[in-house]
Formats: C-alpha cells, structure tokens, sequence
C-alpha cells in the first residue's frame, strides 16, 4: 500500500519515520510519499489560500495549487481521503476496508477549508472520502491524517508482527475490549481477577466476553445491537 499526503506541514510527518509505520516503510511493506502543497504555486510569496467568496472570516485554500499537487500523485485507483470536520465519522469498519485498498492519498486542509471545487473535481474521476474523526474542530487535516494513516496502517499485512494481536481490540468485533493485566498478581493491595490465573480457557474466554459487554454498556451503549448482546464467547446468538 502507498499513501501520499498532500500537506503545507510536510514535517509535521515526520513521525511516519518512526514505530512500527516507519518499520513497515523500511521493509517496504507500505510507501509513503510526502508533498508540500506550496512546491505548487507560483508566485513569489508561494500562496495556498484567499478570501472567502461570499465574505466571513477565516481564508479558504485556493484551487489551482490543489489542482497541481493532486494530478502529480492521484492514480486512477486512488482513494483521496480529506479530513474535515463535515465529513463521515472514521470508524474501524473504516479502518478495515481502507486497509485493503492499493494508494490513499490524504489532502490535509488548513484554514476554512478547500475550494469546493477540487473535491468536486476529483469526485468525478476518483473516490473522496470526507472523513472527521469527531465532532471537534482541529486547525488543520494533519492530526487527523495522521491518525487515519496510523488505524490503516497497522491493519496492512505485513505491518504488525503479530496479525492475532489485531483480531481482539476494541471495536474489533463491535465491542469495547475487555480490561487486561499483567504480573505481578498483587500490586498496592490489588490482584488480579482470579479467573485469568486459572488456567481454564473457557472460562477465561467467558469471562472476557462478559467484561467487554458489561464496559460496552457502561460507556457506549450506542455500540451495542440485539445480535451483540449475547453472553457467550462466541459471538452467537444466545
Ligand atoms: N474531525 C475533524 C477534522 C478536522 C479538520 C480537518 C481539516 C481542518 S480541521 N477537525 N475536526
């Protein structure tokens, strides 16, 4: 898989060169490109944005330069991902599908926005996904971008050396996930929940079960659905 991130913040990026991505990029499981958008003006003050048609404060990111910097990386299989605030809220399922896709390019806005009429334009040719990632306003498309970038791609294959670590998370399986410990078994008067040092699988299992339901329900109840509400392990029905 291949991101391009079309940004004035280039360096904002810098942490794709770290972790597990920056692993992942070293291997050449997945290709990241970096552009700064004002590599595409003209002018000698290299300008991004003017006023907004129609007054009001704030300015709106021209057209022309967008136009330049996304016909130099957007393929015909390129799914351009723009972070904003009026977009579809991100999700996991999200996450997932987008993972599975060759060439994400990632148009981070700054300021009011970006002309209309560059998503407009490349909604004809490509798909666009507006995507928020909460109903909160950052100053720009980078924090977001970056956090998209990280959910995908660690879902790549290839990119997490573990793929099982991935099946048992959060909104993995519609539920929040169950609370884990670690050694010691006692700590500032503490134990663990006895159930995980039995050594009975099953029991393990229900009992995990049963924590993400009861978590699920105490803090996002909106997650649950009658088919998620069954109270064995193993997702079906009861
Ligand atoms: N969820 C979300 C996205 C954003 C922005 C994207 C680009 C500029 S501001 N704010 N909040």
């Amino acid at each position: 898989m291949r991101f391009d991130i079309v940004t004035i913040f280039p360096e904002f990026f810098g942490a794709l060169d770290v972790s597990l991505l920056g692993k992942a990029r070293q291997a050449g499981v997945i290709e990241v490109g970096l552009h700064d958008l004002r590599d595409f003006t003209h002018d000698r003050h290299r300008t991004v944005d003017d006023t907004p048609y129609g007054g009001g404060a704030g300015m709106v990111m021209k057209p022309e330069p967008w136009g330049e910097a996304l016909d130099s990386v957007v393929r015909e299989d390129s799914v351009i991902v723009v972070p904003s605030p009026a977009g579809h809220p991100f999700t996991q399922r999200e996450a997932r599908e987008l993972s599975t896709r060759e060439h994400l390019v990632f148009a981070c806005g700054r300021y009011e926005g970006i002309d209309q009429r560059v998503i407009d334009h490349y909604a004809d040719r490509n798909e666009v996904r507006e995507i928020s990632l909460g109903d909160y306003v950052l100053n720009g498309g980078e924090v977001a971008a970056m956090a998209i970038i990280e959910a995908v791609g660690r879902l790549v294959p290839g990119v997490v050396g573990n793929p099982a670590s991935l099946t048992e998370e959060s909104h993995e399986d519609g539920l929040l996930e169950y609370p884990s410990y670690t050694k010691p078994a006692l700590w500032r008067e503490r134990a663990v929940p006895a159930v995980l040092l039995s050594g009975h699988h099953g029991a393990v299992a229900q009992w995990r079960h049963e924590q993400q339901l009861e978590r699920t329900r105490r803090v996002r109840p909106d997650l649950l659905s009658p088919d998620l509400l069954s109270t064995d392990g193993s997702g079906e029905s009861t």
